[in-house]
């Protein structure tokens, strides 16, 4: 039986470890608290991330790094971006030589500018070729439902993204393979800033045409830094830019989308963060993504508000007349 490590016991790594147990794999998820791990073992759920889902037998948990990596032919990570770094510097000399790193994660290392791939590389000292990338429109709760989705897997060696394809197709859950990873990494992590850019909006009362525009033109900047980055841009018109940019600015099952109405409707930076009890990766990686934009000298207008609106309190109104007010353009500028 394939063995699987996901490391991350919060709603996606624990809704994807469910993925992987239907597909066939037998699964040791790490967590960090020990009542949360028990309550996946005796209790077959996790009531902190996933209430109520009932969790396969073929998912155990452990507080062990070393216990979960064992014989691990796939190593899923799934913490929050920025904490990834110093968690896998601990994690790496555990997992065995030839295992398959999955990255889960949507975000961009902040200071580095660095995508999760090449930090996970860079740390666990592995070539690209044994470094995979699953994304899409792939809301945890929905995919914990078992209700049907689509998500992409990519890496640099095409053989590997099947092998990952493979251990994670189940009747509900359809991943295609993808060689362009920087393409669909940037996909996930910049659609959570546009995610916030809607939420926002949705929060100021806009309505749908502001909306649509915010997503089309967030899809327009997204592609423009990947193609300074060497990516594909077929990559963003698919499951990773397109697909995950929808399901996220759409649903209110979205962190970054109910982070940013919040702001929209007047809370303050703390007090948004006070009230959100997930990851919302797009309030940091907001900031790293712009990073990404002026290094590779691209215009991210939407990205750059975004940051102006969290970070530099800037009033949503303010930044929404600014924004209509930039002088015209050419849609393919
Ligand atoms: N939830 C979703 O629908 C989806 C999330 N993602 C991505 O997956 C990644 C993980 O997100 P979620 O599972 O949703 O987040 P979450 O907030 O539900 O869970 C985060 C997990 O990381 C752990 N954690 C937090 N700080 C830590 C630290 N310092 N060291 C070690 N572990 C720590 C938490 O205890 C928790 O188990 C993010 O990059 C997110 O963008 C991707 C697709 C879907
Ligand atoms: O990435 C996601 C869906 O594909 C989840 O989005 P949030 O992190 O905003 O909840």
């Amino acid at each position: 039986m394939t063995r699987c490590a996901v490391y991350g016991t919060g709603s996606w790594g624990t809704a994807f470890a469910m993925v992987l147990a239907d597909a066939g794999c037998e699964v040791t998820l790490w967590g960090r608290r020990a009542a949360l791990v028990d309550a996946i073992n005796n209790g077959r759920t996790n009531p902190d991330y996933l209430p109520g889902v009932e969790l396969p037998e073929a998912v155990r948990a452990t507080t062990d790094p070393a216990r979960a990596a064992r014989d691990a032919e796939f190593t899923v990570l799934a913490v929050p971006s920025q904490t990834l770094r110093g968690n896998l510097a601990e994690w790496a000399p555990l997992l065995p030589a030839d295992t398959i790193l999955v990255s889960l994660m949507k975000g961009v290392e902040l200071g580095t500018a660095k995508r999760m791939s090449e930090v996970i590389e860079e740390v666990a000292k592995a070539p690209a070729e044994r470094v995979a990338v699953l994304t899409g429109p792939n809301l945890a709760k929905e995919v914990a439902a078992r209700q049907p989705a689509a998500a992409v897997v990519a890496c640099a060696d095409e053989a590997v993204a099947r092998r990952v394809q493979t251990a994670c197709h189940t009747a509900y859950f359809r991943p295609y393979t993808n060689t362009d990873v920087v393409g669909c990494e940037l996909g996930g992590a910049v659609k959570n800033v546009i995610a916030l850019a809607v939420g926002i909006a949705t929060g100021m009362g806009l309505g749908d045409n502001a909306k649509a525009s915010l997503i089309t033109r967030g899809l327009a900047e997204t592609t423009r830094l990947g193609l300074a980055m060497g990516a594909d841009a077929h990559t963003f018109a698919g499951l990773a830019g397109m697909g995950d940019l929808v399901a996220t600015c759409s649903s209110p099952l979205s962190r970054n989308n109910t982070f940013g109405t919040n702001l929209g409707r007047g809370m303050t930076l703390q007090e948004t963060i006070a009230v959100t009890k997930q990851t919302a990766e797009g309030v940091k990686s907001c900031e790293s993504v712009l990073d990404l934009a002026r290094r590779h000298g691209v215009d991210m207008p939407l990205t750059e508000t975004v940051v102006s609106i969290v970070h530099d309190g800037k009033p949503p109104l303010v930044a929404l007349k600014e924004l209509m007010a930039r002088s015209a353009k050419s849609e393919r500028h």
